[in-house]
């Protein structure tokens, strides 16, 4: 059971996918968490963000492993644990430019596919491309939505004293370079189950996921 959960900041896809592979038995993968680490190594080691030619030259650099238990993710960067360091501000604000380089994407999206063929007991990949472009023969694809004002109050709320006005202009700044980029757009795809989660509560998303999962695995057998 391949599960492919796509959608913009703050829609709650990380707490929903590991939440629906927890309850399920199944690996979980935060795919976001790899191009911050990506973002990350750039950044510390002096990269100009500003130029494509630079990034791609050296996307092959970094080694980059996830951890793929849902109550225990991890990522690490060369050995070195980065799961605090890439969520800090700087890295939030340069991983759009890191992602949008097509040699960053097709060495991030090799890690993806092998992590997703080695799950034996089935996977939930989160992230802006899973469902069209990195396994686009998922068994269940969502796409999860909700309002711009939603998305900024939840994310401002994770950040503590973080302003909702900024986090809400950061966050769409954001999401129209993720949309707007060549390489593997933020886009859902054709066969993708939307869910605008706005006026639903995080346990009623992972209820709604949990159930269509279920009705796929009694369709399969
Ligand atoms: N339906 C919901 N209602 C209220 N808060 C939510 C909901 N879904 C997620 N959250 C909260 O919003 C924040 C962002 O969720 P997250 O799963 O990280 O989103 P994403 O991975 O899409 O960026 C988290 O603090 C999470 O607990
Ligand atoms: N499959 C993916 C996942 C993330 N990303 C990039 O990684 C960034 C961070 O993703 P994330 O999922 O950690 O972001 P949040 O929604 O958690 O803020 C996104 O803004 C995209 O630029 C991507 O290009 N493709």
């Amino acid at each position: 059971m391949i599960v492919a959960i796509d959608g913009p900041s703050g829609t709650g896809k990380s707490s929903t996918s590991k939440a629906v592979a927890a309850q399920l038995g199944l690996s979980y993968l935060d795919t976001g968490a790899q191009y911050r680490a990506i973002t990350w190594w750039m950044v510390n080691n002096g990269i100009d963000i500003d130029d494509p030619t630079a990034i791609a030259a050296v996307a092959g650099k970094p080694e980059i492993v996830s951890g793929t238990d849902p109550g225990h993710p991890t990522i690490t960067v060369d050995g070195t644990d980065v799961a605090g360091p890439i969520r800090t501000q700087e890295v939030t604000s340069k991983v759009s430019a890191v992602s949008a380089v097509p040699e960053v994407r097709t060495r991030i999206t090799e890690l993806q596919r092998s992590l997703a063929t080695s799950a034996e007991q089935g996977i939930v990949v989160e992230g802006r491309d899973i469902g069209t472009t990195v396994l686009p023969d998922a068994d269940l694809k969502i796409f999860l939505t909700a309002s711009p004002e939603a998305r900024a109050a939840r994310r401002s709320g994770e950040l503590k004293g973080a302003d909702v006005h900024a986090t809400r202009a950061a966050l769409i700044k954001r999401d129209a370079a993720d949309s707007s980029r060549k390489a593997s757009p933020l886009a859902k795809a054709d066969d993708a189950v939307e869910v605008d989660t706005t006026d639903l509560t995080l346990a009623q998303v992972i209820e709604c996921v949990v159930t269509l999962v279920e009705e796929k695995r009694a369709a399969a057998k």
